[in-house]
């Protein structure tokens, strides 16, 4: 759909709206900061202007699909419409909706609807929302080839936002990731192994505004390079999402303790790898004042990670493990790789030797573990955690 004349972007925000006043502006001024922060990093020349509950980007036309599409990719907006402005008077706003029918009469589809909304004093206008639509309506009708009024589900909307001083016409709203800003929520751990899961698993957390410090455990022959690639890369495309917040990586050396299990320990193996590794992440946890550990485990999805292993697994750590996929299916994880730009490097062949015992335990009690581990497997990981290099992205 294009906007004939879209010079602005009109952002609207998600849960941010159901906050408390103050709340909301504090989290209004991140989500400018953060749209702001992604409109540089991609070199798009536009004004990022915090007003009303409402954020609005100005640009020029050449740059206006790229100034949406980096508002749509910013934790917390809801959608984002480029706009053409026009005075708030009914002349104006009723050319608009013209000119953007005419623009639109190849691609608007069979069904359309006109949706005007005012904003702000209500005597502000000598007209209401319903002339808007009815006179809207009537002209883009007359501009469409064949059209069909649907008010309920109309394959196109063009729509007019009236406030006092200027009004939006708009035919486009790009969906954002929704949820809150980033940054508006403490730290958490994200254990990124750079499979299809991990990197989605950490993308959700941030999109409920958590910033992550990315942890990447360095397996020896279970890992090796393209392995490491992996977690790196899809680590980079996290961070395209937060170009203003570190996302470089602990890298943790953990070749000797898998060479370990894989010698000593049987069909608890995985499990007894599982608490190693969340004590080192809550280790660094510690280190860098972040609050929980994140995980890209989905019930039953593994062997390791059946209800009852999961149970067992856990007691590794005392802070929390969040694990967004927990109940979605791997088709549906896989797509929104996709849709969020990891999955392509997620998928880069590692091929690494198997570190899974043929007969794994499906049934765990923190018993079985226990008995099954090192002794000393929560030193070794405190150890592992202390050797930790930041690998920059
Ligand atoms: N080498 C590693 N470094 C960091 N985290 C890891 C590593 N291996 C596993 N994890 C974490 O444990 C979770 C479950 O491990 P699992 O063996 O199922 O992962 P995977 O299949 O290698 O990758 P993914 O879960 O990303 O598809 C991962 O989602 C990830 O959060």
């Amino acid at each position: 759909m294009r906007q004939p004349g879209a010079d602005t972007v009109l952002v609207r925000h998600a849960d941010v709206g159901v906050k408390s006043g103050k709340v909301q502006a504090e989290m209004e001024r991140r989500l400018r900061d953060n749209i702001e922060a992604i409109v540089r990093d991609r070199g798009i020349d536009a004004e990022v202007e915090r007003r009303w509950s409402r954020i609005l980007l100005h640009a020029d036309a050449d740059e206006i699909d790229a100034a949406t599409d980096a508002a749509a990719d910013t934790f917390g907006v809801r959608s984002a419409s480029p706009a053409a402005v026009v005075p708030p008077e009914k002349g104006p706003i009723v050319d608009a909706l013209a000119r953007s029918a005419e623009a639109n009469a190849d691609a608007a589809g069979d069904t359309f609807a006109v949706r005007a909304r005012r904003a702000g004093n209500a005597d502000a206008h000598p007209f209401t929302s319903e002339d808007l639509e009815r006179e809207g309506g009537a002209t883009v009708f007359d501009a469409l080839e064949d059209p069909e009024v649907d008010l309920t589900d109309p394959d196109t909307t063009f729509s007019v936002e009236c406030r006092e001083d200027e009004a939006f016409v708009f035919t486009e709203k790009r969906p954002g990731p929704g949820g809150l800003p980033l940054g508006s929520q403490a730290k958490v751990v994200a254990l990124v192994s750079g499979g299809i899961d991990s990197p989605v698993a950490a993308w959700e957390v941030m999109k409920r505004g958590a910033p992550i410090v990315p942890v990447y455990l360095e397996l020896g022959d279970y890992g090796g390079p393209d392995h490491e690639a992996r977690a790196m890369e899809t680590v980079r495309r996290l961070a395209d999402y937060a170009p203003n917040f570190d996302m470089s990586v602990r890298k943790v050396p953990a070749g000797d303790v898998m060479d370990l299990l894989a010698e000593e320990v049987g069909p608890a193996r995985m499990l007894v790898y599982r608490r190693f590794m969340y004590r080192v992440a809550e280790h660094v946890a510690r280190e860098a004042d972040a609050t929980g550990i994140v995980t890209g485990e989905a019930i039953g999805q593994k062997s390791s990670q059946t209800a009852r292993n999961l149970g067992a697994t856990s007691q590794a750590a005392d802070l929390p493990i969040h694990r967004p996929l927990l109940t979605m299916d791997k088709s549906d994880i896989t797509e929104r790789a996709r849709d969020i730009g990891t999955f392509r490097d997620s998928t880069i062949p590692a091929g690494c030797n198997r570190i899974a015992p043929d007969y794994p335990e499906t049934n765990a009690t923190l018993e079985i573990v226990e008995n099954a581990e090192p002794d000393d497997l929560f030193e070794r990981a405190a150890e592992a955690a202390r050797n930790a290099t930041v690998v920059d992205i």
